[in-house]
């Protein structure tokens, strides 16, 4: 099967594109794929260095207000979805599948005018605008939590889950504890920010670096590669607690997952999935700053079953972030409690989902 995968912009509509491309390459050795993404989106970085082949187009996202910049996108739109046509003949695409951010518009657009089996996967709850105006044009339609099947047209939508929740399964979390510097014998507690860091959250963490020293648990904490040395130059007139370990990002995520035992995040959709399918509790704090705030709707997913306390960010403060954290790895019954209820909602068989729907498709 030859195999174009498209999505960008940000970690959370990449890494599920790689983990189904890793799904693939162990049970179909002949599978050849290219990966089509901005130059501009996380995914010219990330995708390379797995050893994908990737291509770009130059395309930009769409403002909800009216602007004459939107002339211009749908300019770069029509322009995009020729040069799409392009690649996509030149490769022979069999099936082309889109995980979500602009890139794809244009991309599965394209295939689906040229009559190629097209698929988008949704991993949030409540859809962004590409995938809104894909839905029509596309085949089927992945998505990961059920209140999603009620903007696409029901015919099309099959509950797939993200197939990140089969890839962090099975990873050894010692090796990834040893890698990113943590003891193997204390609790760990992972912050971060989603797959670009979130100021707020890096705040808050700066406001309670010393009180975070004092504890019986070991802090890993990630600020996002763009705030990283603003937040060194703060730690570095605060002191650097020997138990809190700070880095830009993190390349061998779903292994450092595995040896983690509570995690304070964003809510994006990705990163919730990774957690239920490895059932850790979190602190999710939803980014106020998304369309139709969807990741409140994402986080009230899980905080509703009791997988994670749900932090709004008009609450957020350096003391709240350490009495929550200590609330729940201090309190050895909570914590199996939120470990358990998390687990619950995993789908560690998403991507082996996800794949059986192209086959169908691509035959
Ligand atoms: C601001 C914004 O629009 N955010 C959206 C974006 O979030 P974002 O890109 O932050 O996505 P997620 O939180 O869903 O996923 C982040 C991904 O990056 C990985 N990671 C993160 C940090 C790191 O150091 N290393 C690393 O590998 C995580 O393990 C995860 O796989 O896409 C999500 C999925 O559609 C949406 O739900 C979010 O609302």
């Amino acid at each position: 099967m030859r195999i174009v995968v498209s999505g960008g912009g940000t970690g959370g509509h990449i890494y599920p594109a790689l983990a189904l491309i890793r799904e693939i390459q162990k049970k179909d050795k002949n599978a050849e794929f290219l990966y089509i993404g901005t130059e501009r989106g996380l995914e010219s970085n990330i995708v390379p260095r797995e050893g994908i082949a990737f291509q770009s187009i130059h395309i930009t996202g769409f403002r909800r207000k009216l602007s004459f910049e939107n002339v211009k996108t749908v300019l770069r739109f029509l322009k995009g979805v020729g040069d799409s046509k392009k690649i996509l003949r030149e490769f022979k695409a069999d099936i082309v599948i889109g995980t979500g951010g602009y890139v794809c518009g244009p991309v599965v657009y394209a295939a689906a005018k040229l009559g190629i089996p097209t698929i988008i996967h949704e991993q949030n709850s409540i859809p962004g605008l590409t995938n809104k105006f894909l839905s029509r044009y596309v085949d089927r339609i992945g998505i990961c939590f059920k209140e999603a099947e009620n903007y696409f047209p029901k015919d099309k939508v099959v509950l797939t889950g993200n197939p990140r929740a089969s890839e962090v399964v099975g990873q050894d979390g010692v090796k990834g504890r040893i890698s990113a510097g943590l003891k193997i014998n204390q609790p760990a507690v992972l912050i971060f920010g989603g797959s670009r860091g979130a100021k707020p959250l890096n705040e808050a963490v700066l406001k309670s670096l010393t009180e975070l020293g004092s504890k019986p648990y070991q802090v890993l904490y990630i600020t996002g590669e763009v705030h990283y040395d603003e937040v060194k130059s703060e730690v570095e007139l605060i002191g650097n607690p020997e138990n809190v370990i700070i880095k830009p990002f993190i390349h061998n995520m779903p292994e450092v997952l595995a040896g983690i035992d509570l995690t304070v995040a964003r809510a994006g959709a990705t990163t919730l999935a990774e957690l239920t399918s490895l059932g850790i509790p979190s602190i999710l704090i939803p980014s106020p700053y998304v369309t139709d705030n969807h990741q409140e709707k994402n986080a009230l997913a899980l905080s509703s079953h009791g997988a994670a306390l749900l932090l709004p960010e008009r609450e957020l403060t350096g003391p709240k972030l350490v009495d929550q954290i200590d609330s729940i790895l201090m309190d050895q019954e909570k914590l199996t409690q939120m470990k358990q209820a998390a687990k619950q909602l995993g789908m560690p068989d998403a991507a082996e989902r996800l794949y059986s729907l192209m086959k169908e498709l691509a035959k």
